[in-house]
């Protein structure tokens, strides 16, 4: 028989009001043994989700907290099993004194997820769904959790359940013909296969690729300001954040370490980093700030390069060119406010994307605040669960697109039905891995111990 778990559901810190969830068997005896409705009666014959106000109850049955509880009777609830929910004053004294009054009385603690990981095994979701509420849960922008909670519903689910039974269909079709191996096999059957496995191909790889913005939306995008010292690279990491980050002033060399600051643009968190401007130096410690700026941009996937328009191109500003090769970058030409003295030509044959900026009175920041979910693909997207986020499913979704072209090729070149079948059981297999219908446990294990606990 399965286990009654307890888990706090809000944050670690105090708050006015705080939640703990149980879920399991013994929930509804468990419940009624620490808390007293003030009208009477016991939480267990109450109607599932209904609020009622009453006494909690700590482990030698003392009052800690005039709250309010209620169950959810199986199966309907999030987990499919019996649960209840205490709703209590935030104080992290009374939500663990509750805890262990629950514990006391036959609860375990719940581990990572494990809540989502029982609606799971409940059927209550698919595994893509269950994916999609650690997604919601820690999303950074209203446009993430949109596309999270349009998963949750199944978006992601349904779309891989179509493709996964035409390829079933497809499979037991020509498992029928592999039955009788005297017969000529119609050639309609193959031109059939190779039409389902060519548009199911082109719809996996189309669903794999949206993780590339996937990833963007979930984690956000790294990027790295670079430019020779007193380019006003501080200054523009200032100016974007909203505040004084860094330290900016006339000396050149002034930042040595790489700062740090996340800041939101639209549907894009930026993940800023500010670095020490590139310049031949002798100063040790400046080398080494140098040394860590270059290997911030080789990491980064987004490079603002900066330069001073007021000044011509130096060999500094050489070396940033240099450094951007092969990087999405944008030049930032700062200090618009003062007469222009740069060669811009020379720049635009480096760059795509040129942008007049000045960082002290803002001018243009509105301009490139536009042109960066651009330069990185998120403009124009819809956010209705189309957006594969998990490397897992993208990962599992290649797997079965190829093997979807394997199949394609075994049907088209008329060879025999096992090497058509094989390869479509193989896809058949990976999309398995993305619904939940095939996944090996410890696969599901590692899933759920992302998440956090009470979730
Ligand atoms: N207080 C609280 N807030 C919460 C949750 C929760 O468990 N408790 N959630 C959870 O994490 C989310 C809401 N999700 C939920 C999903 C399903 C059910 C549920 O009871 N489902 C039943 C009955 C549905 C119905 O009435 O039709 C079922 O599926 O059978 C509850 C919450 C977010 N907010
Ligand atoms: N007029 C004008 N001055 C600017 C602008 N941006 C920065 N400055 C000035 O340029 C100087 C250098 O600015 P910083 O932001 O410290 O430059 P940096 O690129 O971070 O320099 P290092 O940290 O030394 O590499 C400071 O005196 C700034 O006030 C701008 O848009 N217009
Ligand atoms: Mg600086």
């Amino acid at each position: 028989m399965s286990t009654t778990i307890a888990a706090i559901a809000t944050g670690p810190a105090a708050g006015p009001i705080g939640i703990i969830r149980v879920s399991g068997p013994q929930t509804l005896a468990i419940a009624d043994r620490i808390f007293t409705p003030q009208g009477g009666g016991a939480l267990s014959e109450r109607p599932s989700r209904l609020l009622t106000y009453g006494a909690l109850h700590a482990r030698d049955g003392k009052v800690i907290d005039h709250c309010l509880c209620c169950v959810m009777h199986a199966p309907n609830s999030y987990t499919g099993e019996d649960m209840a929910e205490i709703q209590c004053h935030g104080s992290p004294a009374i939500l663990s004194e509750t805890l262990a009054a629950l514990f006391a009385n036959g609860a375990q603690q719940a581990g990572p997820g494990e809540f989502t990981q029982r609606a799971f095994l409940a059927g209550k979701m698919d595994l893509s769904g269950a994916e999609a509420v650690h997604d919601l849960v820690t999303a950074a922008t209203a446009q993430a959790a949109e596309n999270a909670a349009a998963q949750m519903d199944g978006a992601v689910g349904s779309r891989i359940r179509e493709i996964r039974q035409c390829l079933v269909d497809l499979v037991a079709e020509f498992l029928a013909v592999v039955d009788y191996p005297d017969e000529e096999i119609d050639s309609n059957l193959f031109d059939h296969a190779c039409e389902i496995l060519h548009n199911a191909t082109r719809a996996l790889y189309d669903l794999a690729e949206t993780y590339e913005r996937g990833r963007i939306l979930r984690e956000g995008i790294p990027c790295a300001i670079l430019g020779r010292p007193n380019a006003g690279k501080s200054s523009l990491l200032n100016a974007l954040a909203g505040f004084d980050r860094a330290i900016v002033t006339s000396v050149p060399g002034t930042t040595r370490d790489v700062i740090e600051e996340t800041i939101r643009i639209g549907v894009v968190v930026l993940h800023l980093f500010d670095t020490a401007g590139l310049r031949d130096t002798q100063d040790p410690v400046e080398k080494i700030g140098i040394d860590r700026a270059m290997k911030q941009a080789q990491a980064s996937a987004l490079i603002l390069a900066v330069f001073d328009s007021s000044d011509d191109i130096s060999d500094d500003d050489l070396m940033v060119i240099a450094r951007t090769h092969g990087k999405r970058t944008i030049a930032v030409l700062n200090k618009s406010d003062l007469p222009s003295a740069l060669d811009v030509a020379t720049i635009r044959r480096h760059f795509e994307h040129v942008i007049a900026v000045s960082a002290k009175t803002g001018e243009g920041l509105k301009e490139l605040y536009d042109l960066i979910p651009r330069v990185v693909g998120m403009d124009g997207m819809s956010y209705d669960g189309s957006i594969i986020t998990n490397a897992r499913q993208a990962a599992a979704l290649v797997r079965a697109a190829e093997r979807c072209e394997a199949a394609f090729v075994a049907a088209q070149l008329g060879m025999t039905p096992d090497a058509v079948v094989m390869d479509a059981e193989g896809a058949i297999a990976a999309l398995g891995e993305i619904t939940g219908q095939a996944v090996r446990d410890d696969i599901v294990a590692t899933i759920f111990d992302k998440f956090c606990v009470g979730k």
